[in-house]
């Protein structure tokens, strides 16, 4: 249905988006995760027809949308980072302007917009001025926007960034609805690892322009099939134990967070008798070992040596 080719854009001679391929197919859910400044925007921009891009192209349907934007477009429903609403104007006013700007027919405007009042559930608040609402709310109204039109593919930038919980799970269930029932392709980009677990059937992992893993859930587990990610304490703090465990070949990664120590070993490398020995050596005793499975956050940590919010 859309598939990316080879796509970069430069600011002044400095890539933000570095030759990255990907597609959607009809009823895809997707997920493009990577942390701040990654490049998920400005991908965004490009494949929604908002930007250029300097190389690389989009194609829908078979058909460069570089060239020919027009069709994609019909089909798009876009809701980007920032919220743009009149905050004079009620929920209900908003999204008859919005449902103007998508040249959704006359006829049909009254039902969508109590259609999408219902869906993002605001109906009972649709008469309130957008200017009294929480973050979470403008946002609720905003995903509204570009829902009027029934597009078939929905693209949202980050929509759930500084809003509160209830308005999270709102958007989130919304979302998977919007996918598994209607058919909706959506394409979703976040730094929350959970939102993109809970979402999306595959992934794509994007880091300083690149990208750098896709795929299932699963395919990306599989990259760390052969590690484990272990949690310890010790009855005492000790650099000299940590700075050890650092330089062991086993362990691939050892962050510290309060008294407990994370690290990431290589399956069946006893661990434990390691680390029970390294504790010893430097005067302190392991009270808790416990193996974790890894998470997705694991694979990016182990893929780029960072964790997605540093
Ligand atoms: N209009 C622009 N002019 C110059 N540099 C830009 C512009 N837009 C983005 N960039 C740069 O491109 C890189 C990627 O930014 P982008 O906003 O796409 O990342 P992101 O993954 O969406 O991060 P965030 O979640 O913070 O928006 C960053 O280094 C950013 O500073």
């Amino acid at each position: 249905m859309l598939e990316v080719f080879k796509l970069c854009k430069s600011y002044k001679g400095k890539r933000a988006v570095d030759e990255i391929n990907l597609y959607l197919d009809e009823g895809d859910s997707v997920g493009l995760l990577g942390p701040n400044g990654a490049g998920k925007s400005t991908t965004i921009s490009m494949i929604s027809t908002l930007i250029k891009p300097t190389s690389g192209d989009i194609k829908f349907n078979g058909k460069s949308t570089v060239e020919d934007p027009a069709a994609l477009r019909k089909v798009l429903g876009v809701v980007p980072q920032e919220i743009a609403l009149y905050e004079e104007l009620s929920a209900y006013e908003n999204l008859k302007f919005f449902g103007k700007i998508y040249k959704v027919e006359k006829r049909l405007l009254e039902e969508r917009i109590q259609d999408v009042l219902e869906l993002v559930g605001l109906k009972d608040r649709q008469k309130e001025i957008v200017k009294t609402f929480s973050g979470g709310m403008k946002r609720r109204v905003n995903i509204g926007a570009a829902l009027l039109h029934q597009p078939k593919i929905l693209i949202l930038d980050e929509p759930t960034v500084g809003i509160d919980p209830q308005s999270r799970t709102h958007i989130l269930e919304m979302v998977r609805l919007m996918n598994e029932h209607s058919g909706t392709t959506v394409l979703y980009t976040s730094h929350y690892m959970e939102e993109v677990e809970q979402l999306c059937k595959r992934v794509y992992i994007m880091d300083h322009g690149k990208i750098i893993a896709a795929g299932t859930k699963a395919e990306l587990m599989s990259i760390l099939s052969n590690e484990d990610k272990i949690q310890i304490q010790l009855d005492r703090p000790s650099a000299p134990f940590v700075e050890a465990i650092k330089g062991l070949n086993n362990i691939h990664h050892v962050e510290t967070n309060e008294e407990t120590i994370r690290l990431i070993t290589s399956r069946g490398s006893n661990a434990l008798g390691l680390l029970v020995r390294e504790a010893e050596k430097a005067g302190a005793e392991l009270i808790n070992y416990q193996v974790d499975t890894p998470s997705l956050e694991d694979v990016f940590l182990h893929l780029t040596g960072r964790t997605l919010r540093d």
